[in-house]
């Protein structure tokens, strides 16, 4: 019998919903998602799997004007997806305004049937998805156009329908019972970022990384030993806090998100540490895991 595979890149403007989508398609929890933009940094692979189809989703970040050599790193795993794209998803924010020329641009070059999906509609009116609807059509003339709430699973089932009857005859490129590229120590590092993104403002999350230093899986605990990587000295300071009270919050929400993530007792310990500039150093990115 014949069996079908095939990657499908979720691209679109930061904040879109993509992460969103991606963990409704898979139903895991997969990535992390916050109410900032730019949360995504890396490409992200999220498998569904069937007796007769495994379909890899990519979670992609944001697309961006790159600022530092970590946003170029970020977009050139944007353009990584595009290339081995079987199918792209093209996610587009329906209140935003935002100017889409940047993704359009990037979407040139690729010869991948693309369907549009306009996202959070639960936040609209049938006007204005009309109009949307229309606008999408004329610019891009895509292969077919959802209007979707990514967040409520909206219209989810209809797109893994298309995705399913678009995806090519091709035998599996993973082991059927793979969910993800990504290891525990990964999703644990995504965790804490995703808390430092929800409890500072402003640059402290983007000039922040996470590096999980000791994964010791347990019987019944795992320990885990991270570090947070700023840039400078005040924004370490911000991090830990009035004697450690900020990084005693991260903490505990990170723990308590990895304990439902593994369904184990997690006992996590984090150090901060400052690397001057690294989101501008080749050196460090490579190290942190980014091409
Ligand atoms: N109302 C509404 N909010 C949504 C919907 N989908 C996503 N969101 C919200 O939009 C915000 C951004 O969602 P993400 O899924 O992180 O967006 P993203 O495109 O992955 O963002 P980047 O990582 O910046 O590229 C979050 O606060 C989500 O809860 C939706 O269908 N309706």
């Amino acid at each position: 019998m014949s069996h079908k595979a095939g990657f499908v890149s979720i691209i679109g403007k930061p904040n879109a919903g993509k992460s969103t989508l991606m963990n409704a398609l898979v139903g895991e929890k997969m990535s992390i998602i916050t109410p900032k933009a730019q949360t995504t940094r890396h490409r992200i692979l999220g498998m569904v799997n069937t007796d007769d189809y495994q379909i890899v989703f990519s979670d992609t970040p944001g697309v961006i004007k790159p600022h530092y050599a970590l946003h170029e790193s970020m977009m050139h795993q944007v353009d990584g997806s595009i290339v081995d794209a079987d199918l792209i998803l093209l996610v587009t924010d329906i209140y935003e305004e935002f100017d889409e020329t940047d993704v359009l641009k990037k979407l040139e070059g690729s010869l991948a049937p693309i369907a549009v999906l306009i996202n959070k509609i639960d936040q609209s009116d049938e006007e204005t998805v009309k109009k949307k609807v229309e606008f999408w059509n004329e610019k891009l003339q895509p292969k077919a156009i959802f209007a979707i709430s990514a967040l409520l699973g909206h219209n989810v089932k209809a797109i893994m329908d298309f995705v399913v009857d678009n995806l090519p005859e091709h035998p599996a490129y993973y082991e059927k019972d793979a969910l993800t590229d990504r290891n525990d120590r990964f999703f644990a590092s995504e965790m804490i970022r995703a808390q430092l993104l929800k409890q500072y403002k402003k640059e402290i999350p983007y000039s922040a990384e996470v590096i999980v230093t000791a994964f010791v899986e347990g019987e019944k605990l795992h320990r885990i030993s991270a570090e947070i990587i700023v840039e400078r000295d005040s924004q370490k300071n911000i991090i830990i806090g009035q004697g450690g009270s900020m990084l005693k919050i991260v903490g505990t929400y990170a723990r308590r998100d990895m304990e439902e993530f593994f369904q184990k007792k997690v006992f996590l310990e984090m150090f901060v540490k400052v690397i001057p500039d690294w989101r501008s150093k080749k050196n460090y990115l490579k190290k942190f895991g980014y091409e």
